[in-house]
């Protein structure tokens, strides 16, 4: 077991060549958002391009797309379908900003060139009315997912065979949860995290996945990281105070970070800043050490100017450079 430090994190930064471009760095396809979460869309596609990443394509609602779009210029969007209402008495209970099953097939070529791929972030499994009327399992406290939730499967299937490192956050995880512990609740075939994966659950998402309770989970983190690793065969970014990155063999324990970050998009911009890691090529084991280290290094130094208590999600955006400056001065 290691606890990151300052050299060692100095030591596994992506090189930036000068004869390079926007390709050398890689390209980002970050699936995420909704109507509810378009913030998580635009906080996980802005940090991977404040890690480095060369290009970042937001797949999304148009809705989704066109907001992120007024926000910034600097991230390029690929409206997805939304999903039609199969009969009338469909139409109350469909919200039309859910993504359609059938986009899978416009982002066939994407899926195919992105470096990586980061799904989930803000991209809702319960957008449909008709989810208020089911009833949460008493174990996990997860609800039969819906919304999105064939768009997902339709999208997992699809990248099963991928090799590229896919990052799986927030709803994909709770989707995933889904799929492993009601496994014979619809017509579909098992399913898998893919090779080459990183899954970013808080402990609730991996109390969800192990279906363990989450107390359980806290008391013992190390431990559930490990064997959600093994078990999952994924990288496992169990996060919290001291986060836990885990392969199954390795353990590392972050120590930045402060209660800065405990408010609401910290976690999507953590996604985004692995993203942008894996993009320029870092193994995804060295991705989500320096994705977690370096966003508790932001929260420290965001809190150093703006307190604990002021710092917000999209600040973060701002001291991510800073964090990566004191990592490289760190190195002279
Ligand atoms: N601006 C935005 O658009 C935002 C979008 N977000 C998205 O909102 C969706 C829902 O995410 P939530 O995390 O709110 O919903 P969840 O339902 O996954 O998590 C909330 C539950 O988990 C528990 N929990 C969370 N962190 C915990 C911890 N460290 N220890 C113990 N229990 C913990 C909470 O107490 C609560 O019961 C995600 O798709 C996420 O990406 C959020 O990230 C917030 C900001
Ligand atoms: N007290 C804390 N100390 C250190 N890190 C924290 C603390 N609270 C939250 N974090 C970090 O902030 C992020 C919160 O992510 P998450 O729970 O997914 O939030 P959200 O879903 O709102 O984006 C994680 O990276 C977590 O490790």
């Amino acid at each position: 077991m290691n606890t990151l430090t300052l050299e060692y994190i100095n030591s596994i930064l992506p090189p930036r060549p000068d004869d390079s471009h926007k390709m050398t760095f890689g390209q980002v396809l970050n699936i995420a958002g909704s109507i509810h979460y378009r913030g998580a869309a635009y906080l996980s596609s802005l940090s991977a391009l404040r890690v480095g990443a060369g290009y970042v394509t937001l797949a999304s609602s148009p809705s989704v797309c066109d907001s992120v779009s007024a926000q910034t210029p600097n991230v390029v969007t690929l409206p997805l379908p939304p999903r039609q209402a199969q009969q009338a008495i469909d139409i109350k209970h469909i919200n039309t900003q859910s993504i359609a099953p059938q986009a899978v097939l416009q982002l066939r070529d994407k899926l195919a060139q992105a470096s990586v791929i980061s799904i989930g972030s803000g991209l809702s499994i319960s957008q449909s009315t008709d989810q208020l009327n089911r009833y949460p399992n008493p174990i996990n406290g997860l609800i039969v997912p819906d919304g999105n939730s064939e768009f997902f499967y339709a999208l997992l299937t699809e990248i099963q065979a991928n090799t590229h490192p896919v990052i799986f956050d927030a709803d994909a995880l709770n989707f995933m949860s889904h799929l492993l512990h009601h496994p014979t609740s619809t017509a579909q075939k098992p399913i898998s995290f893919t090779k080459n994966s990183i899954i970013t659950p808080h402990p609730k998402e991996l109390s969800r996945l192990l279906n363990v309770d989450v107390n359980m989970i806290q008391a013992q983190r190390v431990h559930f990281a490990s064997l959600a690793a093994k078990q999952l065969n994924t990288i496992v970014v169990l996060k919290g105070k001291h986060t836990v990155i885990s392969d199954g063999e390795h353990i590392f324990i972050n120590p930045t970070g402060n209660s800065a970050l405990a408010k609401a998009g910290t976690g999507d911009v953590l996604t985004g800043m692995i993203a942008g890691f894996c993009a320029q090529g870092v193994s995804p084991l060295n991705a989500a050490c320096l994705g977690v280290y370096l966003h508790g290094l932001a929260g420290e130094l965001a809190a150093n100017e703006l307190s604990q208590y002021g710092v917000l999600a999209s600040d973060l955006l701002e001291y991510i450079p800073k964090a990566i400056l004191r990592v490289l001065n760190a190195g002279h």
